[in-house]
């Protein structure tokens, strides 16, 4: 038995679940990894300079072995995410540390902590083979992966999932991630497909829209309202693309702050007025290496002012982190919100503290999303309220590069990969919503 005879049954429309539990998988199939061996290769380079290209890999490994309420998937289609460039460049951890405290939790546990690291947080596909104690997913079932990894064992995650002291990313601090023809995760982690989208649309949103979901929408981060100035950095990229939806889907007013003309216009076509190029615009918040500029904090002030009627910011959508964590302290009006789930260009913020509390603002730290908002950022796509925002597909075999484009920041919106999928396009169920919605499911794409 083969991948191809996988998907043989999964490109079939009369294949039934009996015929998927009845496959038998292969003992081994081909994933993206990073190698142990190589943690330090990238020693004394500066961090723009070490080149995800040298350091991800295409390798044959064996099949891992299928635990208690877990599910083995057959991976359709995935995406690359930031936290696969952290892990490509080891910084600012390697992840095989992450991969080792693991394999010390338990017997099944040991099984994640290997010489190599196959990585991806996100994936459309079918369930092939599901553990003991899996009910509510059978083979044959289209899903989508959420990348949220915890044992629940202690109350502190009972109220809210993220909270669970062994809260892991799945494909980031666990092993056997996305980025494969086959993963392996927790069954609980399983979400429907959204049934109007190919693999690839379907396996993009994933992470991104469910962080920014959590740290945009949730009570559990900044709980935006109708009417609300929201500041996205990064507007056009993995989670601003996102978090640019949400804002006008949910009545606020993005302000959104991009580098280029050509996001600017992709931010307008989402529906966004407010746009600040910062390129164009020259902010410069750091005079030198630890001095930054109050003047220019002012300077970008005054340009959302000039959106906004003069109103100030009620929340930033942080995530760039130290270049900019400062001007978004400054600009969040009194008793506003900063929430942050980031540190893009480094993580030693430094910010004029008075303006926080003289102005009683709040800093919310968010990172990812518990069970329950991950799939709730789900159903929104699966409504069609939230769309896709996939800009060009790559092959297994280019991972490497679609990881370079994303750390170089040369990319749109989100990167896909076809992992088993042998062309883009595929894996639409329903057409006719398809159809309704597809000027902006296919708004990203090929720019
Ligand atoms: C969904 C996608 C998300 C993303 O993309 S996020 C972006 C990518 N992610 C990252 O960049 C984060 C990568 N992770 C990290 O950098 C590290 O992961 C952390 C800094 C988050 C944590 O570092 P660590 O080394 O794991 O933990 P410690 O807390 O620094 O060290 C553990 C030791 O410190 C002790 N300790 C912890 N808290 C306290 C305390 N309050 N007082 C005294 N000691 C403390 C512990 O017990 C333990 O000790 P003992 O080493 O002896 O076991
Ligand atoms: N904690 C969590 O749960 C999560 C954390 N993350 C982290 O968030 C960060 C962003 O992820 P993602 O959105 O997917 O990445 P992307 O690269 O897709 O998008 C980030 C955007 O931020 C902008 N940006 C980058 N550097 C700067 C800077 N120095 N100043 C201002 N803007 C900047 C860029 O937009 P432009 O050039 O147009 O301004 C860029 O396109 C990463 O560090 C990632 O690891 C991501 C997901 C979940």
């Amino acid at each position: 038995m083969t991948v191809k005879d996988i998907l043989a049954a999964i490109q079939s429309p009369d294949s039934t679940s009996e015929d998927f539990a009845a496959l038998q998988i292969p003992e081994s199939y081909r994933a993206i990894t990073v190698h142990k061996d190589e943690t330090e290769m990238f020693a004394g380079l500066a961090t723009r300079d070490k080149d995800p290209r040298k350091s991800i890999h295409l390798d044959e490994v064996p099949l891992p072995e299928l635990g208690p309420g877990e599910a083995l998937v057959a991976v359709m289609a995935s995406s690359v995410n930031y936290n696969s460039v952290w892990t490509s460049i080891f910084e600012p951890l390697s992840t095989f540390g992450f991969l080792e405290r693991y394999g010390r939790t338990n017997e099944l546990a040991k099984r994640h902590d290997l010489p190599y690291h196959i990585i991806g947080s996100d994936l459309a596909g079918v369930v092939l083979r599901t553990g003991p104690g899996v009910n509510a997913w059978r083979p044959g079932d289209e899903v989508v992966a959420h990348c949220l990894s915890v044992e629940l064992e202690s109350s502190d995650g009972h109220n809210d999932t993220m909270l669970d002291p062994e809260q892991r990313i799945w494909g980031f601090e666990t092993n056997f991630g996305g980025l494969a023809e086959i993963a392996l995760v927790k069954s609980n982690q399983l979400m429907p497909k959204p049934d109007h989208l190919s693999w690839e649309e379907a396996a993009a949103p994933g992470l991104v829209n469910s962080t920014a979901y959590r740290q945009l929408v949730s009570r559990n981060g900044a709980g935006m309202k109708q009417g609300d100035n929201v500041l996205i950095w990064g507007a056009s990229g993995g989670l601003g693309s996102y978090a640019t939806q949400f804002a006008l889907a949910g009545g606020a007013n993005p302000i959104c702050v991009v580098s280029s003309e050509q996001k600017a216009d992709i931010c307008r076509s989402m529906g966004a007025e407010a746009i600040i190029d910062r390129s164009a615009e020259g902010y410069k918040f750091w005079k030198d290496e630890t001095t930054q500029d109050p003047k220019e904090w002012k300077r970008f002030g005054k340009r959302i002012r000039e959106f906004t009627d003069g109103e100030d910011i009620d929340i930033v959508f942080e995530h760039p982190g130290r270049e900019t964590f400062g001007a978004s302290v400054f600009v969040t009006r009194k008793g506003g919100t900063i929430t942050t789930c980031a540190s893009t260009s480094g993580y030693m913020h430094e910010y004029d503290n008075r303006y926080l509390w003289m102005s009683l603002k709040r800093i919310i730290g968010s990172h990812f999303a518990n069970y329950r908002e991950a799939w709730e950022a789900n159903r929104l796509i699966a409504k069609g309220k939230i769309h896709p925002t996939l800009s060009k597909v790559y092959s297994l075999e280019d991972t490497g590069q679609a990881a370079y484009d994303v750390h170089r920041n040369l990319h749109q919106g989100k990167v896909g990969v076809l992992c088993m999928a042998p062309e883009e396009g595929l894996g639409v169920r329903d057409h006719e919503k398809r159809a309704k919605h597809i000027d902006a499911i296919n708004r990203f794409r090929n720019i």
